[in-house]
């Protein structure tokens, strides 16, 4: 099976290297359409499958194409693409917002699995969401399934709404993490630590405190009552957090992204 990778930014080459790494892809069954000069000449040292500039050239060759550029770039590659599919394409596509129906109508295509991965899909510790047609055959399904699994865990949903919604919590939710590692960085330098010693605290805080999760049955809410002592300083913190409505905060965010991803479905 030939897979086709058209984008081969931060999302394309996590697929491209998780794919050879875990040896389900061989390199040369594995296909690039990249635009930018700039990138190609990265891509050209990774040495990681055949890179192409035109669509004519590896579409028509490709028995699955996985759609891996920004959803305000999908306009144009319509344009650039929508003749040289055929019913029998099988499209994985992880543009954020970008809708089924839009790719059905726009590309005349029905074979379609919408997916969110998150960047920690780069180390196989990756989060992904997805759902697909009905024209998609199970066997199908299960290859793409296997092709995901190798990025890290991946849940199927049957409404497509929940992948907008994925894409508010998972997909971007790396980011928030490091926002508010960044944060007690800055902290701890407040409370004179250095630069460097800032972040071993920060960063061993977190992988503690994920690990302990993980490792026991206890709920956040169980933990935080487990650290947070009576009249003590973290009570303190966390009325601090509830004074300045960290939590209706952090909500907002994730409801602001899940309104963005919509907004995007929208206009591509
Ligand atoms: N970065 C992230 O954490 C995540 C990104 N996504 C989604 O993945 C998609 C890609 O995101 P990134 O990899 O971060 O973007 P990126 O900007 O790193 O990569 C996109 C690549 O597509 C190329 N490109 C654009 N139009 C093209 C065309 N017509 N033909 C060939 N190549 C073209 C660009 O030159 C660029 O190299 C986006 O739709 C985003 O919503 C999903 C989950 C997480
Ligand atoms: O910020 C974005 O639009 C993309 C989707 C999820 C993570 N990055």
């Amino acid at each position: 099976m030939k897979i086709l990778v058209i984008g081969g930014g931060n999302m394309g080459q996590t697929y491209i290297h998780s794919f050879l790494h875990s040896h389900i892809v061989q390199a040369e069954n594995l296909m690039i359409l990249e635009k930018s000069i700039r990138q190609i000449r990265r891509l050209e040292k990774l040495n990681t499958g055949t890179i192409y500039q035109s669509p004519e050239e590896c579409v028509p060759k490709a028995d699955l194409i996985i759609f891996a550029v920004k959803p305000q770039d999908a306009a144009l590659l319509y344009a650039e693409i929508g003749g040289l599919l055929h019913p029998e394409h099988l499209v994985l596509s992880i543009m954020a917002g970008v809708r089924i129906q839009t790719l059905q109508e726009g590309l005349n295509i029905n074979k379609i699995v919408r997916a969110m991965p998150n960047l920690p899909a780069q180390i196989g510790d990756g989060m992904t969401v997805f759902t697909s047609t009905t024209e998609v055959s199970r066997p199908e399904l299960t290859m793409v399934q296997n092709l995901l699994n190798t990025t890290g865990k991946a849940l199927y949903v049957d409404h497509e709404h929940l992948l907008d919604s994925a894409t508010a919590i998972s997909g971007s939710g790396p980011a928030y993490v490091f926002y508010f590692m960044e944060s007690i960085i800055e902290a701890a330098v407040n409370l004179g630590f250095s630069e460097a010693e800032a972040e071993l605290l920060t960063w061993q805080t977190f992988h503690g405190a994920i690990n302990l999760l993980s490792k026991n049955d206890l709920s956040c809410r169980e933990w935080i009552d487990r650290v947070a002592s009576r009249g003590g300083t973290t009570e303190a913190a966390l009325r601090c957090y509830d004074q300045n409505h960290l939590k209706p905060g952090i909500i907002n965010g994730s409801q602001a992204a899940y309104k963005r991803a919509q907004e995007l479905g929208e206009s591509s």
